[in-house]
């Protein structure tokens, strides 16, 4: 079954599912539309040309009122309330919320209720949408009668979360400890601004390219919702200026002393097996830009691995907070999508 979806904001996140779902050979989803406050043409340029990942693998061109990837025509509404924009008339099932302006459950709802949308991503650690589903983790509680607005978190949740659960099905894991180290996001500034961010905490209107800059981001809170065994913890969350590439580091105390080989083998074991495509593991010697343009939450790097006697373990992972997160924004867009009701409206009957 291909799911028709509708992108909600065409910025770094809605580019990367856009390209993902271009490159595919069977993505299982069509872009039957997208919204954005910019001009088709403005959509278009901006998918042909991306300062990091490069020329667009393929042709787009602005024609009237429809983007056209690779001879497919994907209508471009310029809604700025999502209760505006006419999901249904393109026959749009399910909707990635991608503008970051949007990330509570009530105003995403609006897509369904005012725009005929089935079901609704965020692509954002969401305010209170009906559930957060991080695929590896917990998204096999997606219920598709008590669920239509769910979030997959965030790209630092995916890839702390993904390492979290080898270690805790494993070894068991408590004290967990984590640090997030995010490459840089357009929200952010050139130059010291503070005025015009939306954040509260004054050093985030600081220079991106100048500081490492802390961010008090509930991530760690998240993993929990994912992963409920895991008891208390703690977190560290800092803006980097990398273009692209973020880091995660976590550490915890594991039920029993165990070895870094014993660690980095359960996590190659999960990479080849269960969490195949949602965590990958790299041998070599890894630096973030490495992990530009991998599909999985998270790339372990085993060089990363350390324990001491008494339980203690930290592990690192890389992840493209772009290229992965856009991913699994897909995986649930499918998973959602193929578990839809089937309306009334859409019933044939055959007669016997
Ligand atoms: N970039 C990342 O690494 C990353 C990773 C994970 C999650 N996210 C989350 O995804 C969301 C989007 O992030 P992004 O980096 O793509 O942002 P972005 O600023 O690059 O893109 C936002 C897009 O939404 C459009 N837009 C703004 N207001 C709009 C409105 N009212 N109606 C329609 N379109 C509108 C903008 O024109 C822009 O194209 C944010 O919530 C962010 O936290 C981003």
């Amino acid at each position: 079954m291909t799911v028709a979806i509708g992108i909600n904001g065409l910025g770094r996140i809605g580019r990367s599912v856009t390209r993902i779902v271009a490159s595919a050979s069977n993505p299982g989803v069509q872009i039957a539309a997208v919204n954005d406050v910019a001009s088709t043409d403005k959509l278009a340029y901006g998918l042909r040309r991306d300062s990091v990942r490069g020329a667009f693998p393929g042709t787009v061109t602005a024609s009237g009122d429809y983007l056209v990837v690779n001879d497919h025509a994907i209508r471009a509404f310029h809604h700025e309330r999502p209760e505006r924009i006419p999901w249904a008339d393109e026959g749009v099932d399910v909707v990635i919320e991608a503008t970051g302006r949007f990330r509570a459950g009530a105003a995403a709802r609006f897509h369904i209720t005012h725009g005929g949308a089935r079901k609704v991503v965020i692509s954002a650690s969401a305010d209170d949408p009906d559930a957060f589903l991080v695929v590896g983790a917990n998204h096999k509680s997606y219920d598709p009668a008590l669920h239509d607005v769910v979030s997959p978190a965030s790209c630092g949740v995916n890839a702390l979360t993904v390492m979290a659960k080898v270690l805790l099905d494993r070894f068991g894991l408590r004290s967990v400890n984590t640090s997030v180290m995010l490459a840089a996001q357009s929200w952010q500034r050139v130059q010291d601004s503070l005025v015009g961010t939306s954040r509260e905490d004054p050093r985030l209107g600081r220079a991106t390219g100048e500081s490492i800059i802390p961010h008090n981001y509930v991530v760690g809170d998240l993993v929990r919702v994912a992963l409920p065994e895991i008891g208390e913890m703690r977190y560290s969350y800092y803006c980097v200026p990398t273009p692209i590439g973020s880091l995660a580091e976590l550490s915890g105390q594991t039920d029993r002393p165990v070895t870094a080989d014993e660690v980095n083998r359960a996590m190659a074991e999960a990479a080849a097996g269960p969490l195949r495509g949602i965590l990958a593991y790299d041998p070599d010697p890894t630096v973030s830009i490495d992990v530009k343009n991998n599909p999985a939450s998270c790339l372990f790097d085993p060089s990363g691995t350390q324990t001491t006697a008494d339980g203690g373990v930290k592990v690192r992972g890389w992840f493209d907070n772009e290229w992965g997160f856009s991913n699994r924004l897909l995986d649930l867009a499918r998973l959602v999508g193929d578990r839809l009701p089937v309306p009334s409206s859409r019933v044939t009957w055959s007669v016997a």
